[in-house]
């Protein structure tokens, strides 16, 4: 049955002798539910995710699952992928998996056959017998995700799992990661690919300074950002727009201008300045991509 709290951060706070890592930092990744962290270097999430799975603990806060407080045997049934990776490198491919799913208290014959399905999901079967050393780092990225995997696990906590990877294993990736939600398991993942994490998530939680500053889903964070129009006049001279009320120029080049239109501001006063200087070819409003929030936030932040 999929329990109807999934796995809650509760106004975590942690410092690094006078570094503030994190502050109060709160969300919930719901049952079901692919989760995006995103957040500046320094932001706070990797110390997030490591509080949430035990290895490092909290100066205030609490992290629960189901409603509870996180035990130990709770935490074997995590999926976890640090970012600093925690592979065996003299250890074979398939050795290591069966032995991370014995770990996690799966029986032998299960964690083989766990092991088997992960290494030919994720294209490893050529390397099954290959050390960890020898592989690629984007085949280690692979192992590494099917270390997350092979207990079968109640929870995915995943610290970049896209970096580094070539397209064909983010699709692999991106799948595996959307048909364990579907599932009805949380999954959580930092990233610093805002394309894939607008494209995937269902949720995303942007991080500042170790605080959630905005946390809804990309539609929702979307639409609540003020939207640009995309202008193409080419024969505008530059700075055309600069001095209409209410407006402020983000970029200018070749005759296409980008602009921000504060609220209550006529868009029509926009286009009549626009055919003032010679033929409009386009005139559109585009809402914000997540890369877009996430500099505004940034910046505010700053
Ligand atoms: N072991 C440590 N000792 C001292 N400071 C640390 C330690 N680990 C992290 N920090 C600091 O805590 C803050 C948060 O770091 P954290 O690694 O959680 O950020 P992050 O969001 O995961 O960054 P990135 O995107 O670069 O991985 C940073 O200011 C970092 O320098």
């Amino acid at each position: 049955m999929v329990p109807e709290a999934g796995l809650e951060i509760d106004r975590l706070s942690k410092r690094y002798g006078d570094v503030v890592a994190l502050s109060d930092m709160t969300f919930e990744v719901r049952p079901g539910e692919l989760f995006g962290f995103v957040g500046s270097n320094g932001a706070g999430k990797t110390t997030t995710m490591r509080i949430a799975l035990g290895v490092l603990e909290a100066d205030s806060g609490a992290v629960r699952w189901a409603g509870d407080p996180i035990t130990l045997s709770t935490r074997r049934r995590f999926g976890y992928m640090p970012e600093e990776r925690g592979l065996y490198p003299k250890m074979k491919v398939l050795d290591q998996l069966v032995y991370l799913a014995k770990l996690h208290g799966m029986p032998a014959n299960d964690a083989h056959r766990a092991a088997d399905d992960w290494i030919v999901r994720l294209g490893l079967r050529e390397r099954r017998l290959d050390e960890v050393q020898k592989l690629s780092l984007g085949n280690q990225q692979r192992v590494q995700l099917a270390a997350a995997l092979v207990h079968d696990p109640d929870v995915l906590v995943l610290d970049e799992p896209f970096s580094g990877l070539d397209p064909v294993a983010v699709d692999v990736m991106s799948q595996v990661l959307k048909e364990k939600s579907a599932a009805g398991i949380p999954v959580v993942f930092s990233s610093h690919q805002l394309d894939l994490v607008q494209r995937l998530c269902d949720r995303v939680g942007i991080v500042n300074k170790g605080t959630m500053v905005a946390c809804d889903t990309v539609d929702a964070l979307r639409s609540a950002g003020s939207s640009e129009l995309h202008v193409h006049a080419p024969a505008a001279p530059p700075g055309w727009a600069a001095g209409i009320a209410g407006v402020t120029v983000v970029s200018e080049l070749d005759g296409h201008t980008s602009l921000r239109v504060g609220d209550g501001v006529d868009d029509q006063v926009i286009l009549r300045a626009a055919l003032d200087t010679g033929p409009v070819h386009e005139f559109s409003r585009h809402r914000p991509s997540l890369a877009d929030l996430f500099r505004d936030v940034v910046k505010e932040g700053r």
